[in-house]
């Protein structure tokens, strides 16, 4: 079956591997040949598509414009790819600024459809980043959760992106995922936080918990989060490392700590438990989430530039 041209109407439940390809090759045919094979992608989270600010040469697309994307539709997430070079090394990176999340009513397959197309152009590391809150009281505003594991809530109950027939060219029926988060590339990130001089502590590993959202947790649900083993809970990023795992790509996760999760049981009514309650503690909401990541834009900017610049086979 031929290829389809990219003002085909597209199909993107269809698992055929030339959806995939006509966007490739879309791209591909627009970009400067030193740009057209990038080997790293970077996906962007709520307010911080800011770190596509320092890639030079830069070509940018709207998603609108590309066979098979969706729009992104959230604030914070402007919704372009960004290609440039990036880092001393000027390495051919993708920048994703604005992702796809599946609480905006696109399926798994849509919000992941990026990720297979950035393994046909040839990238072989994707680094996610996201705004996260965090359960556990090790973390604080501002900190940045180095993830070393997740928890799909969603997947669990059966929502996986890579649900339905398997697209073999991309990767195996049942892909291990007990190594999603590469090694090397963590200790790279506590290099790079080194080398930068930020204050120890700021970069700490963290069990991502995945949510589909967009209504944030209820205290009984942050502790529920926190008791099977959560760190930070975010709204993202799970099903895109699901299926860049599925298709050989190593995956560094970098979340912001944009907020403290509420986890105290809350004031009580009955008089008879008024001795337990707690202190008051602030709703989260999304204003918040961009405020912190325009604070640390540029220490999330340095750090990940710094991590491609000391990735050695980048
Ligand atoms: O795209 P990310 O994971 O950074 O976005 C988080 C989760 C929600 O989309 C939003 C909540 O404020 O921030
Ligand atoms: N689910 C969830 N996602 C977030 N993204 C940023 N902060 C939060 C949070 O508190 N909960």
């Amino acid at each position: 079956m031929p290829p389809p041209t990219h003002d085909q109407t597209y199909n993107t439940e269809d698992v055929s591997i030339a959806v995939f390809t006509a966007a490739a090759n879309y791209l591909r045919a627009r970009l400067p040949s030193e740009l057209n094979s990038p080997k790293v992608a970077i996906i962007c989270g709520s307010g911080l598509g800011q770190l596509a600010d320092t890639i030079e040469n830069k070509v940018e697309f709207a998603y609108e414009d590309i066979p098979g994307f969706v729009s992104s539709t959230v604030p914070g997430h402007l919704g372009k790819l960004a290609f440039g070079l990036i880092g001393d090394k000027r390495i051919p990176t993708v920048f994703m600024v604005g992702r796809f999340h599946f609480y905006e009513g696109h399926t798994l397959k849509q919000i992941t459809f990026p990720v297979r197309v950035f393994k046909m152009l040839g990238v072989e590391i994707l680094i996610v980043t996201g705004a996260t809150g965090a359960l556990s009281r090790e973390f604080k505003v501002g900190m940045i959760g180095v993830t070393t594991d997740h928890i799909s809530l969603p997947g669990l109950a059966g929502n996986n992106p890579l649900f339905g027939p398997n697209v073999s060219a991309f990767g195996p029926r049942f892909p291990p995922m007990s190594n999603a988060y590469d090694y090397d590339l963590r200790v790279i990130a506590f290099k790079a936080a080194d080398y930068l001089r930020f204050p120890t502590g700021t970069l700490k590993e963290a069990i991502y918990t995945f949510v589909g959202g967009p209504s944030f947790e209820t205290r009984a649900e942050a502790r529920y989060l926190s008791l099977i083993g959560g760190d930070l809970v975010g709204m993202s990023t799970v099903p895109e490392v699901i299926v860049a795992r599925h298709c050989g790509i190593k995956v560094l996760g970098l979340t912001l700590v944009s907020n403290m999760v509420a986890i105290g049981k809350g004031k009580c009514a009955d008089p008879a438990e008024q001795d337990l309650n707690g202190i008051e503690e602030p709703l989260v909401n999304h204003e918040e989430v961009l405020q912190t990541g325009k604070e640390r834009a540029l220490d999330m900017q340095k750090l990940v530039k710094t991590i491609i610049d000391l990735i050695p086979s980048t």
